[in-house]
C-alpha cells in the first residue's frame, strides 16, 4: 500500500480526484494541525468524526433540503438530546473546540435549539454574573437543566443600544426590577432560540433607578415555566418566522408587561444595585458587552470554516467536472485547469487560511483579556474591541463573496440545494449583520484609528499600541516591490502599511478638517465615514496579512512551509492588486510594479494548482459535515446527484395532487374546447 501525503485518498474514489490528491506535496494531517492550531485538536477532530461515523443514530435521517422547518427542528432536537446524553463518550468534558466540531458534524450549520445557549448565554453568565449568581444559574445552564439565550436586539433598534426601549425600572419598595416593553418597536426581535426553545434569557434593558437612566444593563430573566414550558405571566413570546437560512434556529420576539424580577437578577459581577437603589458602576462602561465580544472573537474562525466548506465543495467538484478543451486536439479538461477557475477559487483558499490564522490570534487575545478583566484589569478591552470589530466585518464580507464565487464556480449544479451552497452562503452572510452590522463595526474601529492618528499628528507616536504602531512610522518614498533582488514579504507588508497609514491619516485629516471649519463632531464624522471605513478595512487587511506572515514564519515542516509560502505569495499579490487604487494614487507603487505583481499572481496560481485539492482536504471536513453532493470526498458526483434527485419528495409519486386537481382539468378543458 502506497502512503500518500494526502490522507483523504481511498480505493474506489473517482480517479480524477485521486489524481489530484496524488500530486499533493505535503501531509494533509500536518496541515490540519496548522489549521486547527494544534496537532492534538486536529487528531481529536478526526477521532470525533470516526466515532460519529459509527453511530447511525447521529446521522441525518434524510437530506436537510428535503425537510420542512418543523421536521428539521424535530430532527435537530432528537440529535441534540442524544449528543447531550452521550457527550462524555464522544468529546472531552467542557472542551468548547470539540463541542463546536461535534455540533457541526451532527447538527450542522443551520442552528439547533441550544445554539445561543452555548455561544452567548453561558459566556454572558460566565463573564457578567457574580460568584453567587453563577452558583445559582451557571451550573444549571452548563448541565442544561435550563436553556437560555441573549435577548438584546429589538424590532426598532439593534445597533443603537442607548435607544433600546425595554426598560428595567427599580422598585425600591419590593427590591425588584420591573421589565416593560412600552411599544411594538420595543419588542425583543431576533434573539436565537428565544422563539420556542429557551426558558431563560440574559435580557438587555435600559436600567432606571429613581427616574435616572443608567443605560443598557443585563438581567437574568425567566421566560417560561420550567415544568410546562408555557410562557410566564406578563411575557409575550414567539418565533419571528423563516429567514434566508439558519432556519433550525428559532429566532424570536419577546415583550414584557410590567414583569417583575428580583433585584438580584441584575448580573452583578461588575455592576451592582444596592437594595436602597445605590448604583455601583463597573470598571469599564462597556464591560457588559462581553458576550458580543466573545462571539465576534470566535466568529472569525467560524467564518473561515464556512468559506472553506464552499471552497472544498467547489475545488473537489472542479476536479471531476470536465467541460470544454484548452487544446482542441485533447480530451475535455477538468474545469480546474482554466486559469479563470483558479483565479476564482485559489485566492479565496489563501484568504480562508489567512482568516483562520488571524482567528486563532484573536481568540488568544480574547482569552487573555477575559482573564485580565476577571481580575479588574480592563486596559486591553479597547484594543480587543477595535480588532474584533474590524476582523468581524472584513472576514464576514469576504467570506460571503468567496462562497458566492465558489457557488458560481460549480455552474448549474451550484444552484441546486444538492450542493448545499445556498445554505452555507445564507448562514455565513448572517455574520455580516449579527454581532454588529459591518459598517457600524468598521466605524467602531475607525474611532480607535482616529484617536491613534491624533497621537501621530501631535507627536505622541510612542504612545501608540502595538496594533497601530505602524501609523507612527515613515514610509519609504516608493514601494521596493520588484526593486530589490529578492522581493520578500517584508516589502509587501511595508506597502500595505503605507496604504493603511495614508488612508487613515487622510480620513482623519478630513474629519479634523471639517471640525476646524466649524462642523459639529458627529456631522464631521458622518461626512468622513466612507473614508474612515476605508481606513478600517485597509488596517484590518494589513493585520490579516501580518498574521499570515507570522504563522508562516513559525512553521518548521519544510513541505508545509513551502506550500503555505506559496499561498502567502498568492495572498499578498492578490490583495495588493485588489487595493491597487490606493497604491497607485500617490505613486507609491508604479504600474510597472503592478505588472510584476500580476505576473507573480499568475505564477502562484499555477504553482498552487497541484496542491489545490490537498489544501482543501486539509480542513478535513467529513461528508456528513459538508452535506454536499458536489463536495463528496470520493468525487462520485453524478450518480449521487441522480440518487439525490430521485429521493426528492416530489418524486414519491408519478402524478402530483396538483396535477390531478388543476393541470389535468385545465388540459382536459382545453382539449374539449377544441372539439
Ligand atoms: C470554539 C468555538 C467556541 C465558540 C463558538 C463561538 C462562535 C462561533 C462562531 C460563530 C457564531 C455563530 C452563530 C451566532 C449567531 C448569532 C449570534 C448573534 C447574536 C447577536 O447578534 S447579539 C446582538 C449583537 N448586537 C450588536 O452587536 C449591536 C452593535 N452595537 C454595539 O455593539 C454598540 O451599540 C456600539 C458599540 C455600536 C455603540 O455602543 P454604545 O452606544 O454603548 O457606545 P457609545 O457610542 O456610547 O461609545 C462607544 C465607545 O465605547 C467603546 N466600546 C463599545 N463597545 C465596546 C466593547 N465591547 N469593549 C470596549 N469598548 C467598547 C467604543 O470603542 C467607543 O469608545 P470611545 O473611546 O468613546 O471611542
Ligand atoms: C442571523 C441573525 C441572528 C441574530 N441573533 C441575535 C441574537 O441572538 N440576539 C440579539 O439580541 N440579536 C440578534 N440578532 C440581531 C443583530 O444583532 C442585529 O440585527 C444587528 O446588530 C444589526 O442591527 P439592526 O438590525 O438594528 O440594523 P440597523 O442598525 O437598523 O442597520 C440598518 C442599516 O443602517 C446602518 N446604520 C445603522 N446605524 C448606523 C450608524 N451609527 N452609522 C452608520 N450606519 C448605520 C447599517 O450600516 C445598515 O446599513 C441577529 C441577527 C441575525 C441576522
Amino acid at each position: 500500500m502506497v502512503h500518500h501525503q494526502n490522507k483523504a485518498i481511498r480505493e474506489g474514489d473517482n480517479p480524477d480526484l485521486t489524481a489530484e490528491r496524488v500530486t499533493g506535496t505535503f501531509d494533509t494531517h500536518s496541515m490540519a494541525a496548522q489549521i486547527y492550531n494544534s496537532e492534538a485538536h486536529a487528531r481529536r477532530r478526526r477521532e470525533i468524526t470516526e466515532i460519529i461515523a459509527k453511530r447511525p443514530e447521529l446521522h441525518d435521517t434524510k437530506p436537510f433540503p428535503f425537510m420542512t422547518r418543523e421536521e428539521k427542528i424535530l430532527e435537530s432536537s432528537r440529535k441534540l438530546t442524544l449528543i447531550t446524553k452521550h457527550m462524555n463518550e464522544i468529546i472531552e468534558p467542557n472542551n468548547s473546540n470539540e463541542m463546536f466540531h461535534l455540533n457541526n458534524e451532527v447538527l450542522g450549520i443551520e442552528g439547533h435549539p441550544m445554539a445561543l445557549h452555548g455561544i452567548m448565554f453561558i459566556p454572558a453568565l460566565t463573564a457578567q454574573a457574580s460568584e453567587e449568581q453563577q452558583k445559582k444559574w451557571l451550573t444549571r445552564a452548563i448541565n442544561r437543566e435550563i436553556v437560555g439565550t441573549y435577548a438584546q436586539t429589538e424590532l426598532g433598534h439593534g445597533t443603537n443600544l442607548q435607544n433600546l426601549e425595554t426598560t428595567a425600572t427599580y422598585d425600591v419598595a419590593t427590591q425588584e426590577f420591573v421589565l416593560h416593553t412600552p411599544t411594538i418597536t420595543g419588542l425583543k426581535w431576533w434573539p436565537g432560540n428565544l422563539g420556542k426553545s429557551s426558558n431563560y434569557a440574559v435580557v438587555v434593558a435600559l436600567m432606571f433607578i429613581k427616574g435616572k437612566n443608567y443605560g443598557p444593563h443585563t438581567f437574568m430573566v425567566p421566560l417560561r415555566d420550567e415544568k410546562t414550558h408555557q410562557p410566564l405571566k406578563g411575557i409575550t413570546i414567539g418565533d419571528i418566522g423563516p429567514k434566508i437560512a439558519y432556519n433550525v434556529t428559532d429566532n424570536g420576539f419577546l415583550g414584557f408587561d410590567h414583569y417583575r424580577i428580583p433585584r438580584t437578577n441584575l448580573l452583578m459581577r461588575h455592576t451592582r444595585v444596592e437594595p436602597d437603589g445605590t448604583y455601583v458602576k463597573p470598571p469599564h462602561a462597556k464591560i457588559n458587552y462581553s458576550a458580543m465580544v466573545h462571539v465576534r472573537s470566535h466568529m472569525i474562525t467560524g467564518q473561515a470554516i464556512m468559506l472553506s466548506y464552499a471552497l472544498t465543495i467547489a475545488t473537489r467538484y472542479s476536479s471531476v467536472r470536465r467541460q470544454g478543451q484548452i487544446d482542441t486536439t485533447q480530451p475535455e479538461v477538468k474545469v480546474l485547469e482554466y486559469q479563470t477557475q483558479q483565479h476564482r477559487l485559489f485566492p479565496y483558499i489563501a484568504r480562508a487560511y489567512a482568516f483562520v490564522f488571524a482567528g486563532a490570534e484573536t481568540v488568544k487575545l480574547y482569552e487573555r483579556v477575559l482573564e485580565e478583566v476577571a481580575t479588574g484589569n480592563v486596559s486591553l478591552m479597547a484594543d480587543l474591541h477595535a480588532l474584533t470589530s474590524g476582523l468581524k466585518s472584513v472576514v464576514s464580507h469576504y467570506t460571503a463573496q468567496g462562497i458566492e464565487q465558489a457557488r458560481m464556480a460549480c455552474g448549474g449544479h451550484g444552484y441546486s440545494q444538492a450542493s448545499y451552497m445556498s445554505e452555507i452562503f445564507g448562514v455565513a452572510v448572517g455574520g455580516c449583520t449579527y454581532e454588529g452590522e459591518n459598517m457600524v463595526m468598521l466605524l467602531q474601529l475607525a474611532r480607535y484609528l482616529v484617536k491613534s492618528a491624533s497621537l501621530v499628528k501631535t507627536g505622541q507616536s510612542s504612545k501608540l499600541g502595538p496594533l497601530v504602531a505602524y501609523l507612527g512610522a515613515k514610509s519609504d518614498s516608493t514601494s521596493l516591490i520588484d526593486r530589490t533582488p529578492t522581493t520578500g514579504f517584508a516589502e509587501y507588508v511595508k506597502t500595505f502599511q503605507h496604504i493603511a497609514r495614508r488612508q487613515t491619516l487622510k480620513a482623519a485629516d478630513k474629519f479634523f478638517g471639517l471640525m476646524e471649519k466649524g462642523e459639529k463632531r458627529p456631522i464631521a464624522w458622518n461626512k468622513s465615514s466612507v473614508e474612515l471605513n476605508r481606513a478600517s478595512r485597509l488596517h484590518t487587511r494589513l493585520y490579516i496579512v501580518e498574521a499570515f506572515v507570522r504563522r508562516v514564519e513559525e512553521v518548521a515542516d519544510p513541505r508545509l512551509k513551502e506550500v503555505l509560502t506559496d499561498l502567502l505569495h498568492l495572498h499578498v499579490n492578490y490583495e495588493l492588486l485588489d487595493m491597487s487604487t490606493y497604491a497607485l494614487e500617490d505613486g507609491f507603487v508604479s504600474s510597472s510594479q503592478l505588472d510584476y505583481v500580476r505576473d507573480q499572481l499568475y505564477f502562484y496560481l499555477a504553482k498552487i494548482r497541484p496542491n489545490a485539492v490537498s489544501l482543501v482536504d486539509s480542513w478535513e471536513f467529513s461528508d456528513q459535515e459538508l452535506r454536499s453532493v458536489l463536495g463528496r470526498r470520493d468525487g462520485h458526483v453524478y450518480e449521487n446527484l441522480f440518487a439525490w434527485a430521485k429521493a426528492s419528495p416530489l418524486n414519491k409519486t408519478d402524478v402530483l395532487p396538483s396535477v390531478d386537481k388543476y393541470l389535468k382539468p385545465l388540459m382536459e378543458s382545453a382539449r374539449a374546447s377544441k372539439l
